[in-house]
């Protein structure tokens, strides 16, 4: 084994943290391998009062905290002792009297938890912006040569670990150390300037701001979660990033249970998949090829969803991507694996069983991402060349009651069913997107045309092909029908119901097109293009 290098074995550590989970602890097994501890206010009051030796800043410093705790550390016997170039500043250290501090503890004011706050006002967001942290923060992690910086209560376990093994922490782990730190203040700083870009200037101090927009720069910080061979084209590099702060189970979370790496366009592909199960309550399968559902069915169970949403497009379902809202059992499995090339599975979980079928096969990835709740509301990113696209991201969804019936011809019961399956099918399609759907089954899906009429043709040439009986069927469009034309498409195959959010000019003329096909038609009031 490897010897770890420059390992520095920490004498003197300043501990100043907001968030006090762990610390005493930490502190206890800092001072227990013989470092002593100097402290600010708040910190240093908690460990005196479990005991742990520990001098107050102030009495290093020879000035009392000051301003509510805006002056504590920002002292050169603070930062000199921090960010002194060992081997070099000795002397200079030496003439004033200033000690070497060769391990940090901090973590910052929380800003971003006080103007979560709706009654945040301004004054309160600004005394939560942390100054001296921060400053300590970046000393010990410039100076992460001879200094340890540590942000992160979750670091604490391991710090310790590694000095019981090597007796002091290596380059390696300052270096890590120090990475965490600056992401940490980029992090940081990015939601302040976030922040004050968002708030009118003429805010007043003791008011929350009346308005929060979009910032005037975008600061937003994302975690690398794994490097790809290739982009969308072998040609491009790729990775993949993750948000930093709270996940909603989805791509993001995925653990891979089996198969080979995700590639850039599995990812993309796996998101779409996913994201369009997770709309439904009963047992469901979404199949996606190049990011638009091929097949959706809900059913008995997982295997019967399963075979009902591979039946209506076996042919792009080969290698395809298949999502399930239900932990996978080794039945709706052994159904996939036994009949169709598949490149990912995905479902919140996966059960022992099912995995040892998916195991028959080693190239197939197998990925779980955790039981989703509640859609966490995030925003939505689009590069353009040069530029950002931001929006929120569509968690729209028209329930029953919000349908309005506009055609003389009154939906069923039924018909409104198959309405709300084909329009929950019909935003995750591709743009222009027309779905037909029966029982719980896409029966046909027309994505990604340049005009509405060619997405109902194909729509309807993908029925045809498949055997597929549309007659009874409910058409979703997921952006209004802008003319009468889809509308007599849909006729001809001989669906009786439709679904769209209803806004165009000729609203008349289409609302006409259905009564004399005897169609039954809602509006939704909403729009969901995807691009
Ligand atoms: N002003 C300073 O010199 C200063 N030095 C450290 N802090 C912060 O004070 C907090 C800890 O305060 P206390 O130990 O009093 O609970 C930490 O979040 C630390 O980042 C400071 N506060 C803010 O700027």
């Amino acid at each position: 084994m490897t010897q770890p290098v420059n390992v520095v074995t920490p004498k003197r550590a300043l501990i100043s943290v907001s968030d006090k989970a762990g610390i005493v602890d930490f502190a206890k097994a800092l001072h227990d391998r013989g470092v002593s501890l100097i402290s600010t206010g708040g910190t240093f009051k908690l460990l005196q009062q479990h005991d742990i030796p520990v001098t107050e800043a102030s009495e290093v410093t020879g000035f009392p905290e000051m301003m509510d705790g805006r002056v504590k550390t920002l002292h050169p016997l603070i930062h000199g002792g921090i960010l002194g170039r060992r081997g070099q500043d000795e002397s200079v250290m030496a003439e004033h009297n200033i000690k070497p501090i060769d391990m940090v503890v901090v973590n910052l004011y929380p800003f971003a938890e006080t103007i979560a706050k709706d009654d945040c006002i301004l004054a309160d967001a600004i005394e939560n912006i942390d100054i001296g942290g921060p400053t300590m923060v970046r000393s010990a992690a410039k100076n992460h040569k001879d200094v340890a910086i540590v942000v992160n209560s979750s670091s604490y376990e391991e710090i310790l670990s590694e000095w019981d093994t090597n007796g002091g922490l290596s380059h390696a782990t300052r270096f890590n150390l120090a990475r965490l730190a600056f992401e940490h203040t980029a992090k940081y700083d990015g939601m302040i300037a976030n922040y004050f870009g968002s708030v009118p200037a003429d805010t007043a101090p003791s008011k929350p701001p009346e308005t929060r927009s979009f910032p005037e720069t975008f600061n937003s910080q994302f975690l690398l979660k794994d490097t790809m061979r290739y982009g969308e084209n072998p040609h491009q590099k790729a990775a993949f990033y993750i948000e930093s702060g709270e996940l909603e189970p989805g791509i993001s979370t995925i653990t891979t249970l089996q198969g080979k790496a995700l590639s850039f366009n599995n990812i993309a592909d796996t998101d779409a998949a996913l994201e369009c199960v997770k709309s439904f309550e009963e047992p469901a399968c979404v199949i996606v090829k190049h990011a638009n559902p091929c097949g959706v069915a809900t059913g008995k169970n997982l295997t019967d969803a399963y075979h009902r949403a591979l039946s209506v497009d076996t042919t792009s379902a080969f290698g395809g991507i298949i999502a399930f809202n239900r932990e996978l059992d080794a039945e709706a499995a052994e159904a996939i694996i036994g009949k169709q090339f598949v490149e990912v599975i995905i479902a919140p979980s996966v059960s022992k069983a099912a995995a040892d079928v998916v195991a028959q096969k080693p190239n197939v990835r197998l990925l779980a991402c955790g039981q989703w709740g509640q859609r966490i509301p995030s925003l939505d990113f689009k590069r353009v060349n040069g530029g950002l696209l931001v929006q929120d991201r569509d968690l729209g969804m028209v329930s029953e009651s919000d349908l309005k019936v506009v055609t003389k011809a009154q939906p069923s019961p039924e018909q409104i069913k198959d309405l709300m399956f084909a329009w929950k099918v019909a935003k995750f399609v591709k743009s222009n997107a027309i779905v037909y759907a029966k029982d719980g089954l896409s029966t046909g899906i027309g994505a990604g045309q340049m005009s509405r009429v060619y997405s109902a043709i194909i729509a309807n040439i993908k029925a045809k092909d498949e055997n597929i009986n549309i007659a009874g069927s409910a058409m979703a469009s997921e952006a209004f029908l802008p003319f009468r034309d889809s509308l007599d498409q849909a006729a001809e195959m001989g669906v009786s119901a439709v679904i769209q959010p209803g806004g165009s000019m000729r609203d008349e003329e289409v609302i006409a097109a259905a009564d004399e096909h005897g169609i039954a038609m809602v509006f939704t009031g909403m729009r969901h293009f995807r691009h």
